[in-house]
């Protein structure tokens, strides 16, 4: 499967273009790091891929469709800050179910507590709850992952078992992955190519 950016341009309101001419393609199974300076937009991209926001100009596609709008997104997005991507009203065990049942297999990948899941998710630090969140992307009909600082906030430690875990179900899988980074050894380690977000490319 290819998800291909085609001449994405993007702008908030009628502020200056974020960026234009964006053009790449990702083929299933390829881990592709995407990186440039503070504030050119990668996160806005990394929302246009997942379908959360609409580009002003260009395509997103999967195998060159559209990507459908209706039922589960088959590029998911995991950002930074797991407390602002979940229901702080639902118990973990809903949030974690929310698109799909994942299996006790995964759980047990990803380092993930049965206990935690009758918790609120402010009573879970902020890795136990990104765990989470990475779970509930991973659903089986997700073909592309989105890594957007996924692991920034966390210690080294559980940085590493959730990078490991996520490499090994991609691989399995032949998911393709792009990694959001501003830690050019992470990027290093992990992907097999890197995208530069320029302005306007
Ligand atoms: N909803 C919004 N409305 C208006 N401007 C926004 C909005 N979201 C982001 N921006 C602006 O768009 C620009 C790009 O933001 P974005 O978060 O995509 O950059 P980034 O490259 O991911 O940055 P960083 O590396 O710091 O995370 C920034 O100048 C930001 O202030």
């Amino acid at each position: 499967m290819q998800l291909r950016a085609q001449n994405i341009a993007f702008r908030y309101g009628k502020e200056p273009w974020l960026f234009k001419h964006v053009n790449f393609t990702l083929n299933s199974g390829e881990i592709v790091g995407l990186v440039g300076p503070s504030g050119y937009g990668k996160t806005t991209l990394c929302r246009i891929l997942a379908g959360y926001e609409e580009p002003f100009e260009g395509t997103i596609t999967l195998d060159g469709y559209p990507v459908q709008k209706k039922g589960y997104h088959p590029v998911q997005l995991v950002f930074q800050h797991p407390e602002k991507a979940i229901n702080p009203r639902w118990k973990m065990g809903k949030i974690l179910n929310e698109g799909w049942q994942p299996s006790q297999e995964l759980l047990e990948v990803l380092g993930i507590e049965q206990e935690w899941l009758t918790r609120w998710p402010n009573e879970l630090s902020g890795g136990e709850l990104q765990r989470i969140c990475v779970a509930r992307a991973l659903g089986p009909n997700t073909r592309f992952l989105i890594a957007d600082e996924m692991t920034t906030m966390l210690d080294a430690i559980t940085q590493a078992q959730i990078w490991q875990a996520v490499m090994g179900i991609a691989k399995k899988r032949e998911m393709g992955i792009v990694v959001v980074s501003h830690e050019a050894k992470l990027i290093e380690r992990l992907c097999h190519r890197v995208i530069e977000l320029n302005h306007f490319n």
